[in-house]
């Protein structure tokens, strides 16, 4: 398991994630247009842009949330097609919701347990005949989903019902059941939404632990000086096509950037 442990290293020259010509239409909104970007090994990629930029439609079709009109994926070099979420699990892409999918009713330990079985090995039939095999992996999947509360800081929360834990440490309940499944790329889509002052110097610092770990991380962000703090890079989408890219001190003097968030402050200023 990988909790203590740190993700191999890959080639540093081959990224971790790159996707070229991703394009996806829902009707009449051309959601992405031609988006592509690259992510090296080990770095914290933000993705920003105002409402309706294509962020979500973004992370949903890299996941195989929804399916990509056209476009080229890799992931470590290697080509892959993000047609199913369990086959991109699989694949070492990991992530968390805007609108947090935990399971409501199961324990904060059950709910890591479940992220778990993405990695497990014995067949349904040694469940089924509860095998000293299968008795095994399942002490060993709850002592790793044990050891991902506490790097996380809900260990002492583990046998809660997810639904009665405060709303930061439900956004830390997901990240955990992401980890559980030894992402290699963790998609975290606005994990600071909701979260007071104090919850997000916590989240900025466990997203440096993950980070130290060797795991490449993608983050939506609504929160400025969050995506400002700890990212390397920043990809910004505006009305589903890439804008800019570049460090998070080059991204914020751009004026394509500049004009896209005032543009859309001013839309917000004249709604009815
Ligand atoms: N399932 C869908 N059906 C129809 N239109 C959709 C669907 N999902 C997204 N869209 C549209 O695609 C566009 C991009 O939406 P998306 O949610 O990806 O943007 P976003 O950048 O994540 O926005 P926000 O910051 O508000 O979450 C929007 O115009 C949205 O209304």
């Amino acid at each position: 398991m990988s909790v203590g442990s740190v993700v191999l290293p890959t080639d540093p020259g081959v990224a971790m994630l790159h996707v070229e010509g991703v394009s996806k239409r829902f009707g009449g909104v051309q959601a992405l247009s031609e988006v592509g970007l690259s992510i090296a090994p080990g770095s914290v990629h933000g993705l920003i842009g105002p409402n309706g930029a294509g962020k979500t439609t973004f992370f949903n079709v890299i996941t195989g949330l929804v399916l990509a009109d056209k476009g080229r994926f890799e992931l470590s070099g290697l080509r892959y097609k993000p047609s199913a979420v369990h086959k991109v699990a699989q694949a070492g892409i990991a992530r968390t919701f805007q609108n947090i999918r935990l399971f409501a009713d199961m324990s904060v330990l059950d709910n890591v347990r479940v992220g778990r079985h993405v990695r497990t090995r014995v067949g349904w039939w040694q469940a089924l005949l509860r095998t000293r095999a299968f008795k095994r992996e399942e002490s060993a999947i709850a002592g790793d989903a044990m050891a991902l509360l506490d790097f996380v800081g809900l260990a002492d929360q583990a046998h809660r019902t997810a639904r009665t834990l405060s709303y930061g440490d439900q956004r830390r309940l997901e990240i955990a059941r992401a980890l559980a499944t030894e992402p290699r790329l963790l998609a975290l889509d606005e994990p600071a939404a909701g979260m007071n002052a104090t919850e997000k110097v916590a989240l900025r610092e466990l997203i440096e632990r993950i980070r130290a770990q060797g795991r490449t991380i993608l983050l939506i962000e609504h929160d400025v000086k969050l995506v400002m703090g700890l990212c390397d890079r920043v990809t910004v989408l505006d009305q589903g096509r890439l804008i800019a890219e570049g460090t998070p001190a080059e991204v914020q003097c751009n004026q394509a950037v500049i004009e896209a968030y005032l543009g859309s402050a001013a839309q917000a200023t004249h709604a009815p």
